[in-house]
């Protein structure tokens, strides 16, 4: 790729939002996709990734020559694109709708929902964006979760967009102020590959997740766990938790305090261990759990399936509605979560939990299902999935998903089949990002 050839920056005119957090530019017949705009502005963008073969090219605003009444100031210095150029820098990722007043961005998101609906699944429909209850004005402190990187001399950092660079952070906006409490970046987290932390919604023991980098002393993370226990135990009032977390092994090992942070939803208490799933933002868990509970209206002695189950979020009111003479079949993948899933739903006998891969355990699973639900990661439940939960015929099938990409994608594929989408609607539960979740109930007509 003759890279020095390239033009640097191009003047824009900035089209409609595209799927991932780009905005769609043309430039002599290309398209390039460019973040940090809006549609309507021109703006001077700085080339990302771009070769004379490639059909699209990326681009990064690096000056708002014509600005839409949407935009705003970046409400955080690292991750505003206009600041970091003045500075040479790319700006950190994570935070790619912060530019962009919270209504206009819900609108986008709407647009980008309606888009993949149509082009993937076929159905035209408007979709309005739900904003979670109680969201705060400026959709600021709904993380309960972080993850961050950690930069030569052991500080916090995150990276740019699709960028191996390291940039330190010494506050994350969307973060809790639970998380931010802590201060993990006075820690020198030298020896970790990553750090993860889960602040639980209702308070209680954070938990501190450290990734180590390959071959890190055991007596490096006992250093790791007493320092974040110095800088973090004052902000939370409490003893911090601190794990070891090796991805590769699948081991977790206690440091300080627990290995696991207790979250409620509807009522239900969850341990959710390590590096398990758990919804992000703070109101993510009532919010879905009772748009599931209503949108699938499980009568009791139903016989009810949770696939990609997690910790049972939505097992537990699910097997609440279904009672004691109905069925609950909870699937998850994650051995961890699974184990939290069992130890989660013991007061309930109806549910069976099993650990395994979803397309696994249908395949293997006999018995008739009334009602089915599913809430596959971002890459969606996949064509043999979606086929086994069709066969297997529910009178309601309830899908959560994370990309509306992978949904529609998958809608299409149950369409064919000859299920239709009887309701939808889409929650703005990452504020300030391009993603969304949505809840689908689906019906054979
Ligand atoms: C988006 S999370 C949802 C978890 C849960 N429903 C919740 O809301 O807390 C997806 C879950 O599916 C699990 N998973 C991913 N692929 C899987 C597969 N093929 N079979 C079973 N579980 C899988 C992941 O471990 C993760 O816990």
């Amino acid at each position: 790729m003759p890279q020095e050839k390239m033009p640097i920056d191009l003047e824009l005119t900035i089209g409609a939002a595209a799927h991932g957090g780009h905005f769609v530019a043309r430039h002599e017949g290309r398209v390039v996709f460019v973040r940090h705009a809006l549609p309507g502005e021109r703006v001077r963008a700085r080339l990302t990734d771009a070769g004379e073969k490639a059909k699209f090219w990326r681009a990064d605003t690096v000056e708002v020559l014509e600005a839409s009444p949407h935009r705003v100031d970046h409400f955080w210095a690292p991750a505003d694109a206009l600041r970091a150029a003045g500075r040479d820098r790319l700006p950190v990722g994570g935070a790619e709708f912060g530019h962009i007043d919270l209504e206009e961005q819900r609108r986008i998101k709407g647009a980008i929902f309606a888009e993949q609906l149509q082009r993937l699944g076929g159905v035209q429909q408007d979709v309005a964006v739900e904003a979670a209850p109680q969201e705060s004005a400026d959709g600021l402190g709904w993380r309960t979760r972080a993850s961050f990187s950690v930069a030569p001399g052991g500080k916090l950092a995150m990276h740019p967009h699709r960028s191996e660079e390291l940039l330190p952070v010494q506050e994350m906006p969307l973060a809790s102020g639970a998380i931010n409490a802590l201060k993990l970046w006075e820690v020198d987290f030298t020896g970790a590959d990553r750090v993860e932390v889960a602040a639980p919604a209702a308070g209680g023991a954070p938990l501190v997740l450290v990734i180590p980098s390959p071959g890190t002393h055991p007596r490096t993370l006992a250093r790791i766990a007493a320092e974040v226990g110095t800088a973090a135990d004052a902000g939370a009032g409490e003893t911090v938790s601190v794990a070891a977390w090796d991805p590769e092994e699948h081991v977790l090992t206690r440091l300080r305090g627990r290995t696991w942070v207790r979250e409620t939803a509807l009522g239900h208490d969850f341990r959710v261990t390590g590096a398990g799933f758990w919804q992000i933002h703070r109101s993510a868990p009532e919010v879905l759990a009772s748009a599931v509970r209503d949108g699938l209206a499980v009568q009791p002695g139903e016989r009810v399936a949770d696939l990609f189950a997690g910790a049972g979020l939505f097992t537990a009111p699910l097997a609440a509605a279904a009672g004691e003479t109905g069925h609950v079949l909870s699937v998850e993948g994650s051995p961890g979560a699974s184990r939290d899933a069992r130890k989660n739903l013991f007061g309930f006998p109806q549910v069976e939990v099993v650990q395994g891969r979803v397309d696994k355990v249908l395949r293997s699973h006999e018995g008739a299902l009334d009602v089915v639900l599913l809430d596959p990661p971002r890459t969606g439940a996949g064509r043999t999935v979606v086929e086994q939960i069709s066969t297997a015929a529910p009178r309601v099938i309830g899908y959560i998903s994370c990309d509306p990409a992978s949904f529609a994608r998958d809608l299409g594929w149950f369409r064919e089949a000859g299920w239709e989408l009887d309701a939808l609607r889409v929650f703005d539960l990452y504020p300030h990002t391009h993603h969304m979740e949505s809840f689908a109930v689906l019906r054979r007509p």
